[in-house]
């Protein structure tokens, strides 16, 4: 292996150059509210010596303005969960944002799918974050080419839509320990995200999804994490964003004790009892029909509460207004607790934690409102957004967090989640209040909000009412509630709605691409005889073909529609000439008997319009032809770039759009009846100085075509 060929002088001077940049990236507008525990020598220390960068990092400078714009604005971005790309790209219509939930990732992206109890593998929201991004970046490349493709004045009409949506997503707890965390926060900047969260769940006891029994991680392991992720993030140069999340309002267990400042919430039995894990361990041996009902019955007669509650109890009015202002705001260990109280107050105060403590060692914790904003406040420094999850939406409560929170910092970004199971009634929302909702939230500062598991209800149900049309309606039911649907609502070169348009400009430009430096270099070709970019941008043909009948039976059998006949003449013909043969050659095909004629958008990707033979002759008074001699006269007028060809009544239709007025129709019944047989015809030296020498009935295409 080669050495690294420096002087010891300029390696030191690359490391302070280095700590330098750091220093200054950290005082730009993006980062200055962050407040690190390390220095950036110690960060210019851990990286490595070839610098990298990532989207991650233009997509939160993306996210991190949207949302200060909502908060000066006082407005907010709504979103939703979703682990699908196609469904991603739908939402870009919508939404500013996407929302990548660990929830739904475990029900739909897991070899073992379930309940999100964060068991799945560390990279499984990762991966699912990476495939929406590529997916958006296909997007924006397709939706790029096929505007290229257009001239300037026309791609005022095509859609023009903002693929690259910030990815918000799911990190749970970091799925391990600190280097898990670290790990898990490579994979997510790697894969692109915009932001994503950390919360102060314990590992291996998230329970789904309201209450029962939560648990969560001292402050100190939670303030942990949330470093361990911010030193990844600087590690890396990126700007990726960092949500806060604090789960302790529906916490009824803390793992440990270690951490003073969590003391004054643990609960403990005021009475001498039974430890309660023998007690339950007694009951399921001798069988009790309910270990929840035990549970309840020790609870009750361990008279649980916290030390405070527990002096509050026994201490006079006097002696408990004492205590507390000894206690006062500042943190307060049991220990430190204890011997304020034992100064104090005149009875001794009973207090055990140990008793209540479950098999698997953890504490009882009293959530509260209280508890959320102090370690919120704590954790803020460290990261871009907060968010307080919360079991049951009590407006007091939000309001009491938020306004909390903002006086010791008035410009946080706020986040907020609809969990699914919200049951807004029952939480005292009148249906007023729930509309308003979203907005007073913005008020307060939360201006990134989102529905989770939106999926779990909305995806089901739109699946179960289409598995039940396609079983009683089955394909006319398709064509008509979808197919005709999305096809109306949107233009064919858009997102997924017609498969055949999906990105196959995109596909066949790789081909021609590749196709034409063949042509100059590969066969020989001059350099010179190699076609500009504008000269390739319009090498597909893209022909739409009017069905204005249906031929006989036995014709239509065997060769189908007369648009098939045209489409398969012309492959035919384009295949023999050397010329032809490289342009893709694309057919849609409208039912014109039925109304069905190109909308404007998919004009704009068409090159050539065939209108075909029909029973029916140029002047029948019907509706159907009088719509198609509007949309000939509107083709004609409007877009002059397009082609046109009729065939027998095509051709006679076209003449009497074209040619005839009220007084002087060019397109008239014969009044001798019908005339059929051989009439020869006489091409006029115009026509043959246009098309080249006509044989009748070529029988070379290239005697045609050929100038
Ligand atoms: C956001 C969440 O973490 C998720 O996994 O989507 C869940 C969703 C939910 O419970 O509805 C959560 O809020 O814990």
């Amino acid at each position: 292996m080669p050495k690294i060929n420096q002087t010891l002088d300029a390696e030191q001077a690359a490391f302070d150059a280095k700590v330098q940049e750091i220093e200054q990236w950290w005082k730009t507008p993006r980062q200055s509210h962050i407040q690190r525990p390390y220095s950036a020598a110690r960060i210019a220390s851990l990286r490595g010596l070839l610098p990298q960068k990532y989207a991650s990092s233009d997509m939160a400078l993306k996210l991190w303005q949207q949302l200060n714009d909502h908060r000066k604005n006082g407005t907010h971005e709504m979103t939703f969960g979703v682990t699908d790309p196609i469904i991603a790209s739908q939402m870009a219509k919508y939404q500013q944002s996407l929302y990548v939930s660990g929830a739904l990732c475990g029900f739909s992206e897991v070899s073992e799918p379930g309940m999100d109890c964060c068991d799945y593998p560390m990279d499984t929201v990762p991966k699912v974050v990476d495939k929406i991004m590529k997916s958006q970046l296909w997007h924006s490349q397709r939706q790029n080419h096929y505007r290229m493709l257009q001239p300037k004045e026309a791609r005022s009409e095509l859609e023009n839509w903002d693929y690259l949506t910030p990815i918000v997503a799911d990190g749970d707890m970091g799925f391990g320990g600190l280097t898990s965390t670290v790990k898990m926060t490579k994979l997510f900047v790697e894969a692109g995200v915009a932001m994503f969260h950390l919360d102060d769940l314990a590992i291996g006891k998230k329970k789904f999804t309201v209450g029962q029994g939560r648990t969560v991680v001292p402050t100190s392991e939670y303030l942990d994490r949330l470093t361990a992720a911010r030193m990844q993030i600087d590690i890396m140069g990126a700007e990726t964003m960092l949500l806060c999340r604090c789960d302790v309002d529906h916490s009824e267990f803390i793992t440990d004790v270690i951490d003073d400042r969590d003391h004054k919430y643990i609960q403990g039995a005021t009475v001498p009892v039974h430890p309660l894990r023998e007690v339950l361990k007694e009951a399921a041996e001798a069988e009790s029909s309910s270990l929840l009902a035990v549970r309840v019955e020790w609870i009750k007669s361990a008279k649980l509460c916290t030390f405070d509650e527990a002096v509050k109890a026994i201490a006079s009015d006097s002696e408990f207004s004492l205590y507390t202002t000894e206690v006062g705001n500042k943190i307060k260990s049991l220990k430190q607790r204890r011997e304020i109280a034992k100064k104090i107050v005149s009875k001794e105060v009973f207090f055990d934690w140990d008793l209540p403590r479950s098999r698997e060692g953890q504490y009882f914790y009293n959530s509260c409102v209280t508890a959320v904003v102090e370690r919120a406040l704590l954790a803020a420094p460290l990261g871009d957004v907060t968010w307080a999850r919360m079991d049951v939406p009590k407006w007091d409560d939000l309001v009491s967090f938020h306004t909390q929170v903002q006086e010791v910092f008035p410009d946080r970004l706020f986040a907020f989640g609809y969990t699914g199971d919200y049951d807004y009634s029952t939480a005292g929302f009148t249906p007023e209040a729930i509309k308003s909702f979203p907005s007073d939230l913005a008020k307060m500062g939360v201006a990134w909000q989102v529905q989770p598991i939106w999926a779990l209800q909305g995806i089901n149900y739109e699946t179960e009412r289409f598995a039940k049309l396609w079983r009683e309606r089955g394909i006319e039911g398709y064509v008509e509630e979808i197919q005709k649907k999305a096809l109306a609502t949107k233009p064919m070169t858009d997102g997924f709605e017609k498969p055949s348009y999906s990105g196959s400009y995109l596909c066949d430009a790789f081909w021609d691409t590749i196709a034409v430096r063949d042509v100059g270099e590969g066969s020989g070709g001059k350099p010179s005889e190699r076609r500009t970019a504008d000269q390739m941008a319009p090498i597909r043909l893209h022909i739409a073909v009017l069905d204005c009948d249906q031929p006989v039976p036995k014709v239509y059998s065997q060769r189908g529609l007369y648009s098939d006949i045209f489409e398969t003449l012309l492959r035919n013909a384009a295949a023999q000439i050397s010329e032809l043969s490289r342009i893709p050659l694309g057919f849609s095909k409208y039912d014109c008997v039925q109304e069905h004629l190109p909308s404007s958008q998919e004009l704009s990707g068409i090159d050539a319009i065939i209108i075909t033979g029909s029973a029916a002759s140029a002047y029948d008074n019907v509706p159907w032809i009088h719509t198609l001699i509007h949309f000939i006269r509107d083709l004609y007028t409007h877009h002059p770039k397009i082609h046109i060809f009729g065939s027998c009544f095509g051709h006679q239709v076209l003449c009497h759009a074209l040619f005839s007025t009220s007084i002087a129709p060019v397109v008239n019944r014969d009044p001798l009846g019908w005339e059929l047989g051989v009439h020869p015809i006489t091409l006029s030296p115009a026509f043959s100085s246009h098309v080249g020498p006509v044989t009748s009935n070529p029988k070379l295409p290239s005697q045609v075509l050929n100038r």
